[in-house]
Formats: C-alpha cells, structure tokens, sequence
C-alpha cells in the first residue's frame, strides 16, 4: 500500500532509513531553480509523485508515458528521453513518469564497489520534476525484481499496474533477467498489450557518448566544469551538516552519503541552498581532503543553520588554491 510521507525533511532520502521503500509513497514539491553557471534544456517545475508500489498506482497517474532506465546524474542523454516523452505525453495529454530502482544495481551486484553514485532519491527526484516528470516509480532493486523475465516485468508492472500507454528507453536499454528484454521485445509485446515505444537515439556531447560513467570520470579528475557540461546543469550533491562538528579553521565536517562518489581531493566552490528551492542560501567552499574528509566553509552560517532538511550543494568548480 502506497502511503505519503514528507520528503523535505528525510536526510538524503525519501525513504526512512537507508532504504525502505516497499509501499511508502511520497510528495515532493519542486520549484523552478536557476543552476549556477550551466542552463537546463527546460525547466518546468512541478511536484514529483513518488510511488515504491505498481500495485496501487492512483488513476490520474495511469495510462502516462514511462522512461526506464536508472538515471543517475540526469545528463544530457537522459534529457533526450525526457523530451521525447514530453512530445509524447503533451500530444495525448498523459502523465509523465519515470521508472528509477532503488538503490542502484550496482549497489545489489557489486556492494563492495566504492562510492560512485552521482545522486541520491531526493536530488534525482529535484531534477526530474523540473524537467517536467509527474511521477518516479523507484521499486527496491534487489534479486527477486531484477531476476523478472521481461514479460513479467511488463505484464504486472507496466501494464497491469501502470497502464501505460508509452514507454520512452534509450535505443540500447536492456532489462531483465539475463538483460533479455530490449528495444524489440518491448515492441512486440506493446503491440499485444497496447502501448507504444519510443527509443532514442544515442546521445553524443563532445564526440563521445554521454554516460554516468563518463560524468563520473570527470568528477574523479576535478572536472566539475566538463561535468555540468556533459550533464547540462551544475551537480547537485545532498549534504548533512554537523553542527557540532567544527574545525579550528571554521569549517564544519559534512556528512557525505556513504554511496555518493567523491570528486577529486581538493577545494570546490558551492552553492548552499534548500532542496526544491529556488535561490542560494549561501556561497561555499568545500573541501575534501586526502583521507576523504568533507568539510565546508560558508560565507554565513546564520541562514543555513535555520534549515532542518538536508541541503543541497551545487557544485560550480575546481578551484585552483
Ligand atoms: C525492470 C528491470 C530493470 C533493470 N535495470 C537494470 C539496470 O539499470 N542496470 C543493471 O545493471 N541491471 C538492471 N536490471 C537487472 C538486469 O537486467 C538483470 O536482470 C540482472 O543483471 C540479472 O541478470 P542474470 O539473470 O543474468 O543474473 C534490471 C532488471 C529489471 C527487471
Ligand atoms: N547517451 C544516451 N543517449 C540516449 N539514451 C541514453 C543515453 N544514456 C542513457 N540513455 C538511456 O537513458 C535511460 C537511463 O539510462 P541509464 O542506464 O540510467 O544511464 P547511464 O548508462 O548513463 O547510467 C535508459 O533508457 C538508457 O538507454
């Protein structure tokens, strides 16, 4: 059973505890938001529905138009699907929804990997309703769903839970046990079922493909401009501040999420403000040293230390001291 459940005041989730999220449900609401130094492709605000349960989906959320894949980072290439199913969805006038498993398949296949993730639920689910996204349907990836035959997985999901009437995929997206399911088979079963597909094509910045992974290498070299630019927007990092915890030189000790990737050692500069809020509270610098310590320097304490959710860090660039 799907229940409601405030995002804005979760530290770095939406779901209570590291991940819960089997039949809880949540509202977050999302403003428009000026990012620092890269535009978005669209920005359209709009509160994101989140749904952990394909059993009770509410009627104004079937019959929409569904990408799939995990989305980390939201990049350019994730962008195309995006407006591929605003096309789709404002010429039928359906919802827009977007299918992200939780935690990453990478987490439940490789646990032991070290911290790569590019965002956590509550800064995916940020960037997906200012794209415009209605709904995230984020089911906990563990073995049992990622061991679904393909038919499975859209016969009780897409269809019988969603109802959806398009599924928008990369042209190479594969899902299912043993990675079955592609591009054709979600066409020959939509045929049967009644929805459509669209794949899109590949997406290229800079002559390469934008990937997560390309996003990520450039994070892991200090690249932060190259990274806002393959992603089309600055990135976004969830932080808990330690109030507490205070350095001789002023800084306070961040808490990183223990799965979110850590640039390159060295200094950043920042943007400090609210989760789905527009404006900054504060300019920054973080820090992260060779031991892997996050610490923060912040033009104002004061109006950050007012904030009881999680915030938000934009990251603007390298600095070179
Ligand atoms: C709907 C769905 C989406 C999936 N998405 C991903 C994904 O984004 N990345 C990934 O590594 N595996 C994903 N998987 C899991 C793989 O498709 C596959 O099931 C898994 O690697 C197990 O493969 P095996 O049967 O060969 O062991 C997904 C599975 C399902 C059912
Ligand atoms: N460069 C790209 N061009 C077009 N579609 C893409 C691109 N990168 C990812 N996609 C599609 O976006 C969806 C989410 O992809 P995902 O596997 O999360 O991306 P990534 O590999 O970058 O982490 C999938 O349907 C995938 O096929």
């Amino acid at each position: 059973m799907n229940k409601m459940v405030d995002t804005r005041n979760a530290l770095f989730s939406p779901y209570p505890g590291c991940f819960a999220g089997r039949g809880q449900q949540s509202l977050v609401r999302l403003n428009l938001h000026e990012a620092n130094g890269a535009t978005f492709v669209e920005q359209c605000g709009g509160p994101v529905q989140l749904l952990t349960d394909a059993t009770t989906v509410p009627a104004h959320l079937q019959a929409g138009v569904m990408m799939l894949g995990n989305f980390d980072g939201f990049h350019r290439g994730h962008q195309a699907l995006m407006a591929a199913a605003r096309a789709a969805a404002l010429a039928g006038g359906s919802p827009i929804g977007v299918m992200s498993v939780e935690p990453h398949p990478r987490q439940l296949f490789a646990p032991h990997s070290t911290a790569f993730r590019l965002g956590t639920p509550a800064t995916k689910a940020e960037a997906f309703g200012r794209f415009g996204v209605e709904f995230m349907y984020s089911p906990r990836f563990d073995h049992a769903f990622a061991g679904q035959e393909p038919e499975e997985f859209i016969d009780e999901i897409l269809v019988g839970g969603f109802k959806v009437s398009r599924l928008v995929v990369g042209h190479n997206f594969r899902f299912g046990r043993r990675r079955r399911g592609d591009v054709d088979l979600l066409r020959r079963v939509g045929r049967l079922r009644g929805f459509a597909v669209t794949a899109v094509e590949e997406v290229q910045w800079d002559d390469a493909t934008c990937s997560s992974t390309r996003v990520r290498d450039l994070l892991m070299a200090g690249d932060v401009e190259g990274a806002s630019s393959l992603l089309g927007h600055a990135w976004t990092v969830e932080l808990g501040v330690m109030p507490a915890a205070v350095l001789r030189s002023g800084e306070r000790i961040v808490a990183w999420h223990a799965s979110v990737l850590k640039p390159a050692c060295g200094g950043y500069d920042v943007v400090i403000r609210r989760p789905n809020e527009p404006g900054s509270l504060s300019q920054g610098r973080i820090t992260i040293d060779t031991s892997g310590l996050v610490s923060l320097a912040l033009e104002s304490w004061r109006v950050v230390e007012s904030v009881q959710a999680p915030l938000f860090a934009d990251f603007i660039r390298h600095c070179a001291d």
